[in-house]
């Protein structure tokens, strides 16, 4: 067994169904009874229903199994990263360590990347990120994603393992552009979110989109990333996808803002610890980020929609 999924969410499995169609495949659950009851049900009923697990699929609680792994997959929501690297690290120490969540740690602003590294300095990491709905991968549905390594040799292998029969690869060194991109989409897709519910319409959040993407690169360019890693999948494309479609459950939370309803806070949204990350970081680095700031106020609620919508607007007018 080449590779195993740590975290039995909506992307964990869908990423392991995926790669089961490789060869065989483990997929850890840290609840020992979620574990039992997907053996038996083969299916992840609770994040991920309607989806048979391939018979090359074995659901375990021992990490210790899904360890004898070479290359892991990390399905872990990024605020909670830390800990569990924490709790497993002699496990995990000296892996190939494949980051899959977006967003950046609240109390460090840092990256999927610098936290591996932080934490296990003797493991391989890298990132797969880009535009993919978990139902579609599980479904088999044609995706296409970015596998980022820092070191290039890894990076092509870890390209040529994880690639799918519906999962296309691409592959880069700039692992800065593609945590960032993936970070700071989900944060736009609340903004355009809110709009959409707001009846504010498609204008407002194909303007939001544009200006949006904007803040983006500003941000990550002076972070030191590549402006072809912003265009590629992991940016512009997830960008595109995450602000336009209702599976997205950024943009979802936006909607309920733009609709003055409530949401369930149980709900895995990355991009609202982000927000606030990226804001702070924007603040110490003196970036003008206003539709991030925009966002942190709303999900603070110290600014309203409309107040927002009428400060974007009201900025002085420039260059584009
Ligand atoms: N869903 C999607 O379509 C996509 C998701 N992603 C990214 O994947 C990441 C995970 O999202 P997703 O799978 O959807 O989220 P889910 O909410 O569906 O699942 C999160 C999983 O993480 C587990 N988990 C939480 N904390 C820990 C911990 N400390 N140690 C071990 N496991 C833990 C949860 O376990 P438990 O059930 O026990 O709480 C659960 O299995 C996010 O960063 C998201 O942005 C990327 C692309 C697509
Ligand atoms: O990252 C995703 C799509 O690429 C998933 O988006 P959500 O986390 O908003 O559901």
């Amino acid at each position: 067994m080449t590779v195993a999924v740590l975290g039995s969410g909506a992307f964990g499995t869908a990423l392991a169904i995926s790669l089961a169609g490789n060869g065989p495949v483990t997929l850890w659950a840290r609840s020992a009874e979620q574990a039992a009851r997907m053996e038996t049900d083969r299916e992840n009923a609770l994040r991920l229903p309607g989806v048979a697990l391939p018979e090359t699929l074995t659901v375990t609680h021992s990490l210790e199994i899904a360890t004898q792994a070479r290359i892991i997959l990390l399905a872990i929501p990024m605020q909670k990263l830390r800990t569990a690297l924490q709790d497993h690290a002699d496990l995990l120490a000296s892996h190939t360590l494949v980051a899959c969540c977006k967003g950046m740690e609240l109390n460090t602003g840092l990256g999927p990347i610098a936290v591996i590294s932080e934490t296990l300095p003797s493991a391989i990491p890298a990132l797969l990120t880009g535009p993919s709905f978990a139902h579609d991968i599980a479904r088999g549905l044609p995706t296409a994603l970015t596998l980022a390594c820092a070191d290039a040799n890894q990076s092509a292998t870890l390209q040529q393992e994880l690639t799918t029969a519906n999962l296309r690869l691409y592959r880069t060194t700039d692992t800065a552009g593609a945590e960032l991109g993936g970070a700071l989409k989900n944060v736009m897709a609340i903004a355009c979110g809110a709009v959409m519910g707001a009846g504010l319409g498609d204008s407002a959040r194909a303007a939001l989109m544009t200006r949006g993407y904007a803040e983006m690169q500003r941000m990550a360019l002076a972070l030191g990333a590549q402006p072809e890693t912003m265009a590629g999948l992991s940016g512009f494309g997830d960008l595109a996808l995450t602000c336009t479609s209702e599976q997205s459950r950024n943009y979802r939370l936006g909607l309920s803002i733009g609709r003055g309803e409530q949401f369930d806070p149980s709900i895995t949204v990355e991009g609202a610890a982000t927000a606030r990350a990226v804001a702070a970081k924007a603040q110490a680095m003196k970036l003008d980020m206003p539709i991030t700031q925009s966002v942190t106020d709303l999900l603070d609620q110290t600014l309203t929609l409309t107040d927002a919508m009428a400060q974007l607007l009201a900025r002085p007018l420039k260059e584009e």
